[in-house]
């Protein structure tokens, strides 16, 4: 049986109400595809601490989850991903990549022109949507 594996992932948005774009480093698993940033929660940890510490570790900031935006089950041919999309916001630093490639801001429209991992899609899809 494949594994479960259960991630959260923070969407980000800025004052100019553009989203934060993060692509994974060739060396990451899921290579060179964009994603929200986030990680894997771990045993006994709750999803915003989950979320709260990945953030730091990554981009080097920190965040205050607001709530859950999507929730999605997603197959991938090696394991099963539970991604979960929190809208948060960022109270102290500025995002840094320390593992990713590359971060960017986009406004909502333009989302759809990235290679997103595919578990994000159904996210991505909903923020487009939005308005
Ligand atoms: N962080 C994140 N991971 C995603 C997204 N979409 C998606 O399919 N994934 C996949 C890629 C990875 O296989 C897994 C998350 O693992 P990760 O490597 O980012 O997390 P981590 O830092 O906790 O990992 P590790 O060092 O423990 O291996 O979920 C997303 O939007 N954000």
């Amino acid at each position: 049986m494949k594994k479960l594996v259960k991630v959260v992932a923070a969407i980000i948005e800025n004052d100019k109400k553009e989203i934060l774009c993060a692509l994974r480093s060739p060396e990451m698993a899921i290579p060179n595809m964009w994603e929200f940033p986030g990680g894997k929660v771990e045993k006994d940890e709750d999803i915003y601490t989950a979320l709260i510490r990945e953030i730091h570790e990554e981009l080097d900031c920190t965040i205050e989850p607001i709530d859950l935006y999507h929730d999605n089950t997603h197959e991938y041919e090696a394991f099963i991903i539970n991604i979960l999309c929190l809208k948060c916001k960022i109270t102290e630093g500025t995002p840094t990549p320390s593992e990713h490639s590359k971060l960017i801001w986009l406004e909502r429209e333009n989302l759809e022109s990235l290679r997103w991992a595919p578990a994000d899609i159904p996210a991505v899809e909903q923020l487009i949507k939005e308005k």
